[in-house]
């Protein structure tokens, strides 16, 4: 048992990736759950360009996966590439070993420091101002790209308080009135453009650095590499600020943090250093991307349901005229008695795993893998969307109900065994974040309003979605009614 079950069809430079395209054209974790079916495995095996490639489709293998630290590398990737200068992976998202360890740790400790990741006060407070403009906003306003005669552009209204949420914790930017909204907005839609360019680009091919210069791909290069400029002279602008205004005795952000350890291995003439302006550019970039267009996009998903399940809607607003009644707006401390609204977020997380194939991982030693030897280079992929549509685990995965995750009793069950943000050294920094921050925008906007569909409009089909780094809905109209 050498190497798992795969396909057989092998070609040169494209390896057996035209097999993966033939299975699911769009979606790469599609073709590997169909792949699973076909070769009877949990575990596959099969070659991306020259690279041998396995992947882990089981909670057991998965969790295996992401435990092992011979498996926390990273592989030089298309879509990271474009945003370094010199062809050397910077951030933290696509880095591993010594580099990504150090700063992945600075990040987590100052970001913290700042509120982000935990319950902290002063993060909560504007956490609960951003949903009340965004409340004031669908009252009030008449006439902006996203809101026009009571239709609101979902997912792209939730986008802005996520952005300016993180910014507030990771470079003290502060963004008011509709000047704010606007710049917000800018970022979203960059990030957003960014991230459906990476629609061939992040199908598996491209894990291989020279698939740049094979068709399909070559032609997105000139516009992914110009997305990408805005987004890198957006992070570069950031730090030309801090770096003016730098007074070492108020460290008002992580990126103030990060500025003294830049001066201070600068005067200790450190060249070995992994603290530079490029490395904070690409950290930058690493955190704006997400909080650009991960939780709104998952919010999106879970609109579409509000759609097609309108009795959802209706159970959670319920929910929070009991608990909370409808005098005082929904804050984290409700969280705990919402069980129906927190297993209505975590149901929409499995239904619509937002990173169906994680970020691949990658063997850095030559190590064991359930029964199969895996050779040092290897990339290793976790499928989360098989795990989140195990008919062992879920019996009916294919159904979007929340009630899976209560007791009888109509508790939140202890035990999650979802895992849509990782698990392992490898979790994603931005969990307990976007999970307040779902949470808080589920609350708040239907404690004040109920989402319909607009008179002619079309229910969305749920099943088609944009394919990338991480999949995203398409955009749609939605009607906003206040509630009484
Ligand atoms: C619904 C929202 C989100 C989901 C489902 C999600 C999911 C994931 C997943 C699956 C990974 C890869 C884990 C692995 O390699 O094993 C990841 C990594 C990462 N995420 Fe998230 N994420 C979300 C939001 C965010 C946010 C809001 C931020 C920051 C503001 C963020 C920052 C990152 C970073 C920096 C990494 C790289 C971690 C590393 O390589 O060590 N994510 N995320």
């Amino acid at each position: 048992k050498h190497f798992p079950p795969g396909p057989s069809l092998w070609f040169p430079y494209y390896g057996h990736f035209l097999s993966i395209l033939f299975l699911h054209y769009h979606h790469t974790h599609k073709a590997l759950a169909k792949m699973c079916r076909i070769y009877k495995s949990k575990i596959l095996g099969f070659y991306l360009g020259p690279f041998p490639t396995v992947v882990a489709s089981d909670e057991k293998s998965i969790r295996e996966l992401l435990m092992k630290p011979q498996f926390q590398g990273r592989i030089d990737q298309v879509v990271s590439l474009v945003r370094v200068d010199f062809g050397e992976e910077r951030g933290i998202i696509f880095t591993e070993g010594d580099l990504w360890q150090q700063q992945k740790r600075f990040f987590l400790r100052h970001l913290r420091d700042h509120g982000f990741g935990k319950r902290s006060e002063p993060l909560e407070v504007q956490l609960a101002a951003e949903i009340q403009d965004l409340i004031t906003f669908l009252r009030e306003e008449r006439n902006h790209p996203a809101y026009q005669n009571g239709l609101a552009l979902i997912p792209s209204i939730f986008a802005w308080g996520n952005i300016a949420l993180l910014m507030s914790a990771l470079t003290g930017e502060k963004f008011t009135g509709r000047e704010g909204k606007d710049a917000l907005n800018a970022i979203h839609w960059n990030a957003l453009n960014f991230q459906f360019y990476t629609e061939p680009l992040a199908g598996t091919l491209t894990f291989v650095p020279f698939a740049k210069y094979l068709p399909p791909f070559f032609g997105y290069m000139k516009d992914i590499t110009r997305l990408n400029d805005n987004l890198a002279n957006y992070a570069k602008n950031s730090i030309r600020k801090k770096m003016d205004s730098f007074n070492e005795d108020t460290i008002n952000c992580a990126v103030d943090a990060y500025i003294k350890m830049m001066k201070e291995a600068q005067a200790d003439g450190d060249k070995e250093t992994y603290f530079t302006e490029e490395q904070l550019k690409l950290v930058i970039q690493d955190f704006t991307f997400p909080a650009s267009n991960t939780i709104s996009g998952q919010l999106g998903f879970l609109w579409q349901q509000f759609l097609l399940h309108p009795e959802v809607q209706t159970k959670i607003q319920e929910e929070l005229d009991r608990v909370v009644g409808r005098s005082e707006l929904p804050n984290l401390n409700h969280r705990a008695e919402l069980h129906y609204t927190e297993a209505t977020i975590r149901e929409i997380m499995r239904y619509k795993t937002l990173v169906p194939l994680s970020v691949p991982h990658k063997a850095t030693e030559d190590a064991n893998f359930m029964g199969y030897h895996v050779e040092k280079g290897t990339i290793m992929i976790p499928s989360l969307y098989c795990l989140h549509n195990d008919p062992d685990i879920w019996g009916d995965p294919e159904n979007f109900r929340p009630e899976r995750f209560l007791d009888s009793n109509g508790q939140l069950k202890k035990k999650d065994r979802t895992l849509p943000f990782g698990f392992g050294k490898r979790l994603c920094p931005g969990e307990t974040f976007a999970r307040q921050n779902m949470f808080m925008y589920v609350a708040g906007l239907l404690h004040n309003f109920t989402f319909s569909l607009p008179e002619g409009a079309k229910l969305p089909d749920d099943s088609k979605y944009i394919p990338g780094l991480n999949v995203h809905p398409q955009h749609f109209w939605m009607k906003v009614t206040p509630r009484s």
